[in-house]
């Protein structure tokens, strides 16, 4: 078997292969210590009683056993070795779960202890060396960048005051599929729009610039901007070798390193034009509408004014938080409505009813759209954006239901497990919005059946505006157009497999049938 065909049978080999390509010597030498180290660790932590889990190799651990979607080879290991399980990866002590107890225990009742998150290379070279609020270890720092987002940024008031934009953002969108489809229905990239649509409201909220469609300020800029944060954020998601294997960091498997150089680069590019065009702005017009680069501009962080570093890497949390995990649900909803058309029905009825009066969708209405909820519910349980809450870690050593946690053990709550887990779902496979209409299962749920904006200290502070964003979206979407699969396509056809990685998007973009179902003058 030659070296190619080596590489795409085994990632075990993969590895093996670079490392002979490099100084064996000084690996071979490295191994061995290595080798000694962590069976004399392991011999030691034996003593101590870990949960249950798959076992692993020497050295590497379970590593080679996570596979290309990990949040399913880990749910696998889940419903095989029970609701908490311990694997090795590399060197990391690892736990996952997808059982609404353990999660309630990790983020609700010793949510201090699981509160930080891991050092990765990826996020250090891509997120200011995780000087932001999402990455940051728990610690003086996070909560610093964390308070600035609660109480400066993402403020009920503050979102209530951007709720303009978000009505014209839904407009702009309804407004530009309908100039796509207008002569009798035409096939539509719906991740394009939902990407236009999500990307708008948060460069608007940052910084007053609209990016896409009329009056646009660097839609081509823009579009490589999110094609570049795309591609970081599967780089994020991508199970490095360096991270988990520490002697091993030095090495560049497959440029890995290198990339996420490039890209924290160019992002970095991106966030200082617009701190630099925010200043000029400033200093030519003055002061207009309190956006969130003017409010870090004023913001202080303890003693101090934010610095440019800590500004970006916040403006980073700000555009990766508000852009794909809303518009990627979008899209999951979409193609499960459309793979329904009663359900898709039912929820048109629902706006139908309500906006009779020919009123547009304002966010006041939101409340009232039961089912719509219901279906969105139903979306972040079946499809959440992020198969797993982003990775916590333990701050020290612990016990979950009698079992031995280790210091810094990697943490990772399987949602997209806990939303499948037919111990707790019945027929977890089928969308089924009505599962939600008398249940009292709430986005913040009591039973930790459902946490797709994660509890406790790392709980994500952009929820309400998120949901907002979500049924304001879909709400628009739904009511102007009729949507059926490309023909000739039937619904069953619409693919429901995800991509995997940070933000966990369908694997092929949602493409349908929009025909316009509304009298012209609504467009
Ligand atoms: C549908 C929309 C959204 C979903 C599903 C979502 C989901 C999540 C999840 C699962 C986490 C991790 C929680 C954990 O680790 O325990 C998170 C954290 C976070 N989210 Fe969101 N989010 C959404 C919208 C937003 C928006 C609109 C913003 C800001 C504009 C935002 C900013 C953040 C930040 C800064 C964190 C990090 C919090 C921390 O580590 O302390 N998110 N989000």
């Amino acid at each position: 078997m030659d070296a190619e065909k080596l590489l795409q049978v085994d990632p075990y080999w993969i590895l093996v292969i670079n490392l002979l390509k490099h100084n064996f010597l000084l690996l071979l030498v490295t191994l061995v210590v290595i080798f000694l180290a962590s069976a004399s660790s392991a011999q030691r932590k034996s003593r101590k009683f870990l949960p249950p889990g798959p076992p692993g190799w020497p050295i590497v651990g379970n590593i080679f056993q996570v596979g290309p979607l990990p949040h399913r080879a880990l749910a696998g290991f889940c419903r095989q070795y029970g609701p908490l399980v311990y694997l090795r990866i590399g060197s990391v002590h690892t736990i996952t779960t997808e059982c609404p107890q353990m999660i309630k225990e990790l983020l609700c009742n010793q949510d201090e202890v699981f509160a930080s998150r891991p050092r990765t290379a990826a996020a250090k070279l891509m997120a200011y060396d995780q000087m932001d609020a999402s990455l940051a270890p728990y610690g003086a720092h996070w909560k610093l960048m964390k308070r600035v987002c609660m109480e400066h940024l993402l403020t009920t008031k503050r979102i209530a005051s951007f709720q303009q934009y978000r009505l014209e953002e839904a407009q702009a969108m309804v407004h530009s599929v309908w100039a796509e489809c207008k002569l009798g229905g035409k096939v539509i990239n719906v991740r394009e729009h939902l990407g236009s649509f999500t990307m708008n409201i948060v460069t608007r909220m940052l910084l007053g610039k609209r990016y896409f469609g009329s009056e646009s300020m660097g839609a081509t800029e823009a579009k490589e901007f999110r094609e570049l944060m795309h591609a970081g954020l599967k780089l994020l998601g991508t199970v490095f070798v360096g991270d988990y294997l520490p002697f091993l960091k030095w090495f560049d498997f497959r440029g890995y390193q290198s990339s996420c150089k490039r890209m924290g680069k160019q992002m970095d590019d991106f966030y200082s034009s617009i701190l630099d065009e925010h200043r000029d702005r400033l200093r030519q017009f003055g002061n207009g509408p309190q956006n969130f680069v003017d409010v870090m501009l004023k913001t202080s962080a303890g003693e101090r004014k934010l610095n440019d570093t800590e500004m970006k890497a916040l403006l980073q949390d700000m555009v990766v938080g508000g852009t794909d995990t809303a518009s990627f649900t979008m899209e999951w909803c979409m193609a499960e409505l459309i793979r329904n058309p009663k359900i898709l029905l039912k929820a048109q009825e629902e706006l139908d009813q309500l906006l009779e009066d020919g009123h547009t969708l304002q966010e006041s209405d939101l409340p009232q759209l039961r089912y719509l909820k219901a279906a969105v519910k139903e979306t972040l349980r079946l499809h959440p954006p992020g198969a797993f809450l982003i990775p916590h870690e333990s701050i020290r050593e612990t016990k979950i239901a009698g079992y031995f946690i280790p210091k810094n053990s990697l943490v990772l709550i399987n949602i997209h497990g806990l939303g499948r887990n037919p111990d707790v779902w019945e027929n977890p496979l089928q969308f089924m919005p009505e599962r939600f209409m008398g249940d009292k299962v709430e986005l913040r749920d009591a039973e930790f059946r459902l946490v797709p904006f994660g509890y406790g200290r790392r709980k994500c502070p952009g929820a309400t505006l998120g949901q907002s964003m979500l049924l304001l979206g879909l709400g628009n979407l739904i009511h102007a157009f009729n949507w059926a699969p490309p023909p000739p396509l039937l619904p069953t056809h619409i693919d429901v497999l995800e991509a995997g990685g940070f933000t966990n998007p369908p694997a092929t973009p949602l493409k349908a049938l929009a025909i316009p179902r509304l009298t012209h003058h609504r467009y």
